[in-house]
């Protein structure tokens, strides 16, 4: 079995549960009130921001340029197109960018803090590949669903849903399964703690989201 395959399947109930959400399956079926959307993009534009600076810190780590690329690629996507999206879903619905951080924001904000101290390319990866790879198997199912929904809702699957998308997550799994090998039981150990805590963060999220985040005004 590949790593991340193994990595995945230890945690199989919170990847189920965070990836098989009331909170994304309202957003796909156009049910989602737009104040639970505009609490949750609030607190997701805080989630990015510590994302950026991890990607930005992995594209550092990485072995060699070829390893580099895709990653720096992604990162244009995320500050272009993806920033963008934030942008006009915060006009459309009428709520600021700025929010302060809930504990569940604040919860991942500090993982990838620690995945970027760690100054360890394996550990920043198993944090990136949570997020990626969990965005795209919750997606996935709701891609032909995008275009009926307003772009807020929309959007928010094509920007995880897609062949470039998957080859991102592709890439994200290649990286971390061609470094699995190399490292020490101990190093393995902390990748699977890293991991498994992403996953329960992504639940945790939703859950809250879900829930409702207060929305800034
Ligand atoms: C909390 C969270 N996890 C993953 C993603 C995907 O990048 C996101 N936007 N937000």
């Amino acid at each position: 079995m590949r790593p991340t395959d193994l990595l995945k399947s230890r945690v199989q109930a919170d990847w189920t549960a965070a990836t098989d959400h009331a909170f994304t399956r309202a957003l796909a079926d156009g049910t989602l009130p737009a104040d639970r959307m505009a609490g949750y993009l609030q607190q997701d534009y805080l989630f990015v921001d510590g994302f950026v600076r991890l990607l930005a810190s992995a594209i550092a780590q990485a072995p060699a340029l070829a390893d580099a690329v895709p990653a720096a690629q992604f990162l244009a996507l995320i500050t272009g197109a993806e920033n963008t999206y934030f942008l006009r879903s915060f006009k459309a619905l009428e709520v600021p960018a700025d929010a302060p951080a809930c504990p569940e924001a604040r919860a991942f904000q500090d993982l990838m803090a620690e995945a970027r101290a760690s100054g360890r390319y394996e550990c920043m990866l198993a944090v990136l590949l949570v997020a990626e790879w969990s965005y795209l198997d919750w997606a996935t199912p709701f891609a032909d669903r995008a275009g009926a929904l307003p772009f807020w809702l929309g959007e928010w699957i094509t920007l995880h849903t897609g062949e470039g998308f998957a080859g991102v997550v592709a890439y994200l799994r290649d990286q971390l399964d061609r470094a699995w090998p190399g490292l020490s039981p101990r190093e393995q150990a902390r990748v699977a703690e890293l991991f498994h805590r992403a996953v329960q963060l992504e639940r945790a999220f939703f859950d809250a989201a879900w829930a409702g985040f207060p929305v800034a005004r």
